[in-house]
């Protein structure tokens, strides 16, 4: 299914956090959200998952705006990853993976079959079916966010949303993810610190800087050097990748760029 953000514009705390930004990320595409800190990113998916309500503007789940649908009939196509890591404490792994199931249950229904197959293979797509009796609480940062992705994926949802998914995974765990995520090609809205992992991944990158989208497009047309030093401030070459030919950014470690503000830098792509 295809997401439509239709120029939104978010207040928060009295100010605009987003102004007038509009994406598309089509039926089967991975699209990528990159930017500073404070840029919007996280602001932009919890409006695509319901958590936040647009003051201007609309997301569309194909033609039907997310806030016209009941919040169970939402949870059916959409599965979210947020950055606040919720407080599943006291449940075990398969427990937490099983909540992805929800949505289909009536009230006071009991885990099925289906339930049960399908919680198992989300378990495996991350690695931890070893791990399923395991308290949650017991895991460490990066195998817990194993867990609330096999959580997403437990909901076979139309549409993943992934707030900053690589977040405490060590290399392999975050080499395995982006596997994983190619793989489903399912609609994927995705934010993502490490530009290079972003690059790798996304069929397109929408950039973000102070609330306001600067620039769209194939990775290669919009992570340039000039965008790179606008944006984020940082000297860095965009050469090919030796393995894979995806655009690599390699940075300058010793040298940083002071970045104008948004409205002077003007990034179009
Ligand atoms: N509830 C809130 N009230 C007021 N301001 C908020 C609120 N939530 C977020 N903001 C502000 O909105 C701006 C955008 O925040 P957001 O979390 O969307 O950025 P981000 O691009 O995801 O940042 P990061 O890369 O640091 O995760 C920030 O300046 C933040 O302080």
């Amino acid at each position: 299914m295809r997401i439509t953000v239709e120029d939104i514009t978010v207040t928060l705390g009295g100010r605009d956090v987003l102004s007038d930004v509009g994406l598309i990320a089509a039926e089967g595409e991975i699209a990528g959200l990159v930017g500073p800190n404070g840029s919007g990113k996280s602001t932009l998916l919890r409006t695509v998952y319901r958590h936040l309500r647009p003051h201007a503007g609309r997301v569309l789940l194909a033609d039907r705006d997310v806030r016209s649908m009941a919040p169970a009939q939402a949870a059916r196509h959409i599965a979210a990853l947020p950055q606040e890591r919720g407080s599943d404490f006291e449940f075990t792994v398969r427990e937490v993976v099983a909540m992805g199931r929800t949505p289909f249950k009536r009230a006071f229904g009991g885990d099925d079959e289906r339930d049960h197959a399908t919680v198992a293979e989300a378990l495996e797509r991350v690695g931890l079916q070893a791990y399923a009796e395991h308290r949650f609480a017991e895991l460490s940062g990066g195998e817990r966010q194993r867990v609330l992705l096999a959580r997403a994926f437990a909901q076979q949802p139309d549409v993943l949303v992934l707030d900053e998914p690589t977040n405490h995974l060590d290399v392999q765990h975050q080499v395995e993810l982006l596997a994983l995520l190619r793989e489903q090609r399912r609609t994927t809205l995705i934010s993502l610190h490490d530009l290079n992992a972003a690059a790798s991944l996304c069929d397109r990158l929408h950039v973000l800087h102070d609330g306001a989208l600067v620039a769209s497009g194939t990775p290669l047309e919009v992570l340039t050097p000039d965008l790179l030093a606008m944006v984020f401030g940082v000297r860095a070459a965009v050469v090919e990748h030796p393995l894979t030919g995806d655009p690599l950014i390699a940075f300058d470690h010793r040298k940083t760029m002071p970045a104008p503000p948004a409205e002077e830098s003007p990034v179009t792509v």
